[in-house]
């Protein structure tokens, strides 16, 4: 499978999650995480009392509970997973089938957040715990100091957006305010320095100069 990542937007947004064992519970935990109103259906219910953005129906799947979803999860048994499968395909609603992944639209990745900053893993079904050491391995990588820097620029950027006419000088900015480097000093000499270097360079470049650092 060649897959397309793309970052979706749940939030508000119905999806629906059949079959609440180890799996589906993952599933509309994380889902939730998201911001998605999440209807849960399992005949067993959840177990103790359910999260906020939650709806548990305690009953067996039936089609009817996939109306109005934008997604939905397959993560019953096998032959309730099937039904689901074929329900979604008709209705036009994508689908993850967790027993039998190549008969659904989209596989999940293992997933690190921090602030701003998502990074996720697919093995695309070679090895689902492989991708979440991969993920592991990957975030120790990235370090502290990245979603720091991400929030820096969410406040930054607007910024030399609008004292930066020029969009070739900004781009140029804005590539320089990627280099890895910063993470190092970020490391070294703390997040304030980085700050008022990035802020002397949105001066230095208003003014049609080279950045200082
Ligand atoms: C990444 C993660 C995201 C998530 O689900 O949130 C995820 N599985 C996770 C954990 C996990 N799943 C399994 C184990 C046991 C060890 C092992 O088998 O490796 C563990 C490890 C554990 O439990 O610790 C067993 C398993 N998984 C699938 C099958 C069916 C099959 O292979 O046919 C079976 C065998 C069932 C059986 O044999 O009984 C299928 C899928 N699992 C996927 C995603 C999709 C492919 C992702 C990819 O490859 O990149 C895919 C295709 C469809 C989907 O579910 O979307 C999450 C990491 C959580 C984290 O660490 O954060
Ligand atoms: N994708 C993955 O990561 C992954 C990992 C392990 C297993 N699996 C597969 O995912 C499925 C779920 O795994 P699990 O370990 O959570 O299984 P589980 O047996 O713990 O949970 C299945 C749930 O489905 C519910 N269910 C049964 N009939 C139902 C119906 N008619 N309507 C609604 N809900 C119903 C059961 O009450 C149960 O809570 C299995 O088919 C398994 O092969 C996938």
């Amino acid at each position: 499978m060649c897959g397309y990542p793309i970052i979706l937007d749940l939030s508000g947004r119905r999806v629906a999650v059949v079959g609440l064992g180890a799996v589906g519970r993952r599933k509309a935990l994380g889902l939730i995480e998201a911001g998605a109103k999440v209807v849960a259906i399992d005949p067993v219910g959840f177990p103790g009392p359910p999260p906020p953005g939650l709806t548990i129906l305690a009953e067996p799947y039936r089609t009817e509970h996939l109306e109005g979803a934008l997604l939905a999860f397959a993560s019953a048994t096998p032959e309730v997973n099937r039904l689901v499968v074929a329900d979604a395909r008709r209705l036009g609603i994508l689908v993850n089938a967790a027993s039998d992944p190549t008969s659904g639209d989209f596989s999940l990745p293992a997933v690190h957040r921090d602030g701003p900053l998502l990074l996720a893993v697919s093995t695309g079904g070679a090895g689902p715990a492989l991708a979440g050491s991969l993920r592991d391995r990957a975030a120790v990588a990235l370090g502290p100091s990245a979603s720091g820097m991400a929030l820096l620029l969410a406040e930054l950027r607007p910024l030399a957006r609008s004292r930066i006419p020029n969009a070739t000088t900004r781009r140029r900015l804005f590539r320089r305010w990627a280099d890895p480097s910063w993470l190092d000093r970020w490391a070294a000499d703390g997040p304030e320095a980085v700050r008022s270097l990035l802020i002397d360079s949105i001066d230095h470049a208003a003014f049609g100069g080279d950045d200082p650092s």
